[in-house]
This record gives structure tokens, C-alpha cells and sequence, in this order.
């Protein structure tokens, strides 16, 4: 799919991965929503997208993906001023053992609901354009990362669903395309201050910082050029793309064959 004059809407997008997701589009041509539930983060960044893409380009929705409410309102007033959606990046996520249901309602919850509602406005079997829909994961997605279980729990939850959204929509006819993207370490604020992050965990900061010293981390436009291929290719659905140092890998899975119940 040529980006030139589509819509996204990214999630989490005042800062972080979700920033660089917002000028890569930007970049490509698409016009670009950003969602944050942090409106002063946004201020500055969001600035100087403008005077570098234009104002008409871009606009600022404050948003909770917590809140259905708040996620309809955002996606209403897109289509208001860009006339419609053809590309989602649900990319708002947080690190935070000490809550585990905040973090299973941003990082997973989050995905479904701004899944849903987009495909109230993205379903071609009602109405909509289709196009392609972006759910950042994260290696932990695909391995379990031992100081955060409750965080992978939320990311192996958010690349089954991609992957069942992906078949589900094949299956219907959606015009929708599902991909994960899966980073290793990425050099943002969610590892920062990560004792503070792990909660009853945080015995194993030691452990987690050495994971993160083997594997190195990445910077936050090799995770935006990785899912940019997601967007862009139209032969991607249903992919959970591993994004390390050494380069993006798109992972195999296992299928079943339900009459024999085993690996195929
Ligand atoms: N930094 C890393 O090492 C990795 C990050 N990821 C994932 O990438 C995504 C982005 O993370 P980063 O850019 O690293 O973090 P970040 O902390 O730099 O940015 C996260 C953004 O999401 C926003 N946000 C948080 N809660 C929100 C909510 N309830 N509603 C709306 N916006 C909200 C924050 O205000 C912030 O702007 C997350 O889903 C994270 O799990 C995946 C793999 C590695
Ligand atoms: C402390 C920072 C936490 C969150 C940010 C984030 O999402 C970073 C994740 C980075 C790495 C996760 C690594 C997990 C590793 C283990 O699960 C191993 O079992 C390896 C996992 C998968 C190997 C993938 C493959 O098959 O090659």
C-alpha cells in the first residue's frame, strides 16, 4: 500500500517508538493523527512535525487507551478532519510490574479496543476502506522476559490477537491486514529506571540489565523502518516481526493439524 496521501493514527505517539511511527508515515506522505494520553510530552514534538511536514498534515488527539470512550472520540474527529482511517499503529505501552492490570489494559486491552473501534471505521463489509493495522508487541512477545511477566503476558496476548485478527479478517474479507511488531530493547524511557518498573521483580534488575548489556539495544527508527515494510508490503498479514541489533527476522510458528493434533 502507497502511504501518499493516506491516514494513520498512532497511539502513544508523543514521544518513544510511537513518535518515530508518526514520522516515518509523515515522511512516506501519509497525514497523521497522534494519540497520547500525556498532552504536555506532545507539545514539542508535535511542533516541530508540524513545521516540517505542515500543520495539515498532523493533528494531536489527547487520548486514553484505556477508554473506549476516549479511543471512539479520536478515531470520530480523524475521519472528521482527514476523512477517513487507513492505517492504525496501536503502539501505546507502559512497564509497570506494580500495576499489573494497568499493564494488561494499556498494552493489550489497549490493542483490542482501539482494534475495534477501528474497524468500525477501516471495515470494508461495512463501509470502510480497509488498510493495515500495526500492534507493537515486543521480543518479550515472543520469549518470556523472567523481571516481567505480567508485561509478556501482555505481549504474547497482543501478538495472538494480532494473528487471530489477521486470519479472521482473510476469512471475512475485512480488506484489513494484522502484523506485530516484536523489538528487542529500544532506547526509550520504558527502560529506564527499570528496578523502579518490576515491582516485587526488581531482584531481577540485575539480571534484566545484563539481557540488556548481551543484547544490545536499537534505536527507536530501526523499529520504524522495520514496521514500516508491515505497512507498505501488501503481501504482510498475520506477521510478528523480530526487531534485534542483527536485523528484523519475521518469525515462524507452529500449525497444527487439528486432526492429527500435532506440529505439522
Ligand atoms: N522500549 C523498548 O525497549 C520496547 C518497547 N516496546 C513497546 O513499544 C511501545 C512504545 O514504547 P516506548 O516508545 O518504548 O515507550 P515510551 O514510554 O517512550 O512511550 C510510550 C508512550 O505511550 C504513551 N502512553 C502510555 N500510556 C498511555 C495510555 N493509557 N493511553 C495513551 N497513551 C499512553 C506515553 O505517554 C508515551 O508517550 C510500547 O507498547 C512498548 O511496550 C516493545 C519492545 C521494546
Ligand atoms: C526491561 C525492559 C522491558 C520491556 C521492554 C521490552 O519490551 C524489551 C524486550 C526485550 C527483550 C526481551 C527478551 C526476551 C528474551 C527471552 O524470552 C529469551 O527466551 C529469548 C526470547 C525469544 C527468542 C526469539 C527467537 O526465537 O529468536
Amino acid at each position: 500500500m502507497a502511504l501518499v496521501g493516506k491516514t494513520a493514527v498512532v497511539t502513544g505517539a508523543a514521544m518513544g517508538i510511537g513518535r518515530a511511527l508518526a514520522e516515518i508515515l509523515l515522511e512516506n506522505g501519509a497525514k497523521v493523527a497522534l494519540l497520547d494520553i500525556n498532552e504536555a510530552a506532545a507539545e514539542r514534538p508535535l511542533q516541530a512535525l508540524e513545521q516540517h511536514f505542515g500543520a495539515e498534515k498532523t493533528i494531536f488527539l489527547k487520548c486514553d487507551v484505556e477508554s473506549e470512550e476516549q479511543i471512539r472520540a479520536a478515531f470520530k474527529k480523524t475521519v472528521e478532519i482527514f476523512g477517513g482511517i487507513d492505517i492504525l499503529c496501536n503502539n501505546a505501552g507502559v512497564l509497570n510490574e506494580t500495576s499489573w492490570e494497568k499493564t494488561i489494559s494499556i498494552n493489550l486491552m489497549g490493542v483490542i479496543r482501539g482494534t475495534y473501534v477501528a474497524l468500525e471505521q477501516m471495515n470494508q463489509l461495512s463501509g470502510g476502506r480497509g488498510g493495515v493495522i500495526i500492534n507493537m508487541a515486543s521480543m518479550a512477545g515472543i520469549g518470556p522476559l523472567l523481571s516481567c511477566p505480567s508485561y509478556t503476558a501482555s505481549k504474547f496476548g497482543v501478538v495472538g490477537f494480532t494473528r487471530a485478527m489477521a486470519a479472521a479478517s482473510e476469512a471475512s474479507g475485512y480488506g484489513i491486514r494484522f502484523n506485530a511488531v516484536c523489538p528487542g530493547f529500544v532506547q526509550t524511557d520504558l527502560i529506564t529506571n527499570i528496578p523502579v518498573r518490576l515491582g516485587q521483580f526488581s531482584n531481577l534488575a540485575a539480571a534484566t540489565h545484563k539481557l540488556v548489556d548481551v543484547m544490545g539495544t536499537i534505536a527507536v527508527s530501526d523499529v520504524a523502518a522495520a514496521a514500516l515494510e508491515l505497512l507498505i508490503d501488501d503481501t504482510k498479514n498475520g506477521e510478528a516481526l523480530l526487531v534485534l541489533q542483527s536485523g528484523a527476522t519475521y518469525m515462524q510458528f507452529p500449525t497444527f493439524n487439528p486432526t492429527q493434533n500435532k506440529p505439522l
